[in-house]
């Protein structure tokens, strides 16, 4: 079992007196070396939520522990948090007009001038940075400029490394680098990584837990295949995965039993076959995926999506014997 190193215990934040802002009684615990990721809708209170753990916003209620130390917020410490835990945030902090050694070695005193250049190479060669070394941060691209600020953030021998939104800034290419490279980075170094992102294929990707928010309260959390394959709540399944999510009386007219709730489904799900079970639909649609088409299905005035690996196999206005495999009722 790995060893606990943050403790959430029932907090809450409220932006003023409106009920709908912050986040409400929210508890949990986070092991050491695991990459944890926030995932919800806009406004579902994620980078509160980041913010309390980090120290930043005065808690109502509840408390965050880093090992047994209370994280005290800015009510209590003029620099408020635990100086084990670094914040990168979207804008990246950094001083534009320094180098990017001078950025990364600035975080630390001149008490061991050798160990302070040392650990700045280390941290610079383990984020692909050292050939940007003498550079300043304005001649680097927006991905260069994260990698500085999290090799800043972790010179300082940080266990906690938080990120708030770490790919809003860059393109779909750089983004798998970086996503890639934050697990490496990591794998190497220890360090817990707890991210908030609007996109939930970050968290897929990359974390060890989800926890999902929506509307200030944490709803569940779990291991990226687990929550994945059995969400407990419908706004999971979208968010996740772009799931169909059909009313009682639709699932029953494509014979699916559901006694209350939803139907709920992955498009990948849905096979498209000739067993002796399966439905004729009429293809309604077919959206370009790249490597896949996603088809839109119709029986009965209900609408389904399935996956079709094989380009143009089914076509609009093509009829197609579908079966829904599998489905949750929530
Ligand atoms: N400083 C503030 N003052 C008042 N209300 C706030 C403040 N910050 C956030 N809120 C409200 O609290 C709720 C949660 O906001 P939060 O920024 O934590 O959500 P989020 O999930 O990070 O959203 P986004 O993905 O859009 O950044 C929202 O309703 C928001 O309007």
């Amino acid at each position: 079992m790995k060893e606990k190193i943050i403790s959430v215990k029932n907090i809450s934040k409220q932006y003023q007196q409106e009920q709908a802002s912050g986040i409400h009684n929210i508890s949990f615990d986070i092991h050491k070396g695991d990459i944890i990721a926030i995932i919800g809708e806009s406004g579902s209170g994620k980078s509160t939520l980041l913010k309390c753990i980090y120290g930043l916003l005065t808690l109502d209620e509840g408390e965050v522990f880093y090992q047994d130390e209370k994280v005290w917020g800015p009510d209590v410490l003029l620099i408020p948090g635990h100086k084990q835990m670094k914040m990168v945030t979207q804008d990246f902090s950094l001083n534009i007009y320094a180098k990017v050694y001078d950025n990364i070695a600035s975080m630390m005193a001149n008490t061991d001038v050798h160990h302070k250049h040392q650990k700045t190479m280390e941290m610079m060669a383990h984020l692909h940075i050292d050939h940007l070394k003498d550079k300043k941060i304005t001649q680097l691209s927006g991905g260069e400029q994260q990698r500085v600020a999290i090799a800043k953030a972790l010179v300082t021998d940080t266990s906690v490394l938080l990120l708030d939104e770490p790919f809003s800034q860059v393109d779909a290419l750089l983004k798998n680098q970086l996503r890639a490279d934050i697990k490496r980075i990591a794998a190497e170094t220890g360090v817990t990584v707890i991210m908030v992102s609007h996109d939930p294929a970050d968290g897929l990707f990359l974390a060890d837990e989800l926890l999902m928010m929506k509307d200030g309260h944490l709803i569940e959390r779990g291991k990226p295949a687990d929550i994945y394959q059995q969400p407990k709540h419908i706004y999971t399944a979208r968010m996740l995965g772009n799931a169909v999510v059909l009313n009682q009386e639709e699932a029953n007219k494509l014979g699916l039993e559901v006694k209350d709730g939803h139907a709920v489904f992955y498009p990948e799900w849905v096979e498209l076959n000739n067993s002796w079970n399966s439905r004729r639909f009429e293809v309604k649609d077919v959206y370009y995926k790249g490597f896949y088409e996603e088809l839109l299905l119709e029986r009965h005035g209900v609408k389904i999506r399935a996956i079709q690996l094989n380009r143009g196999v089914h076509k609009k206005n093509d009829h197609v014997q579908a079966n829904i495999g599998r489905f949750l009722s929530l």
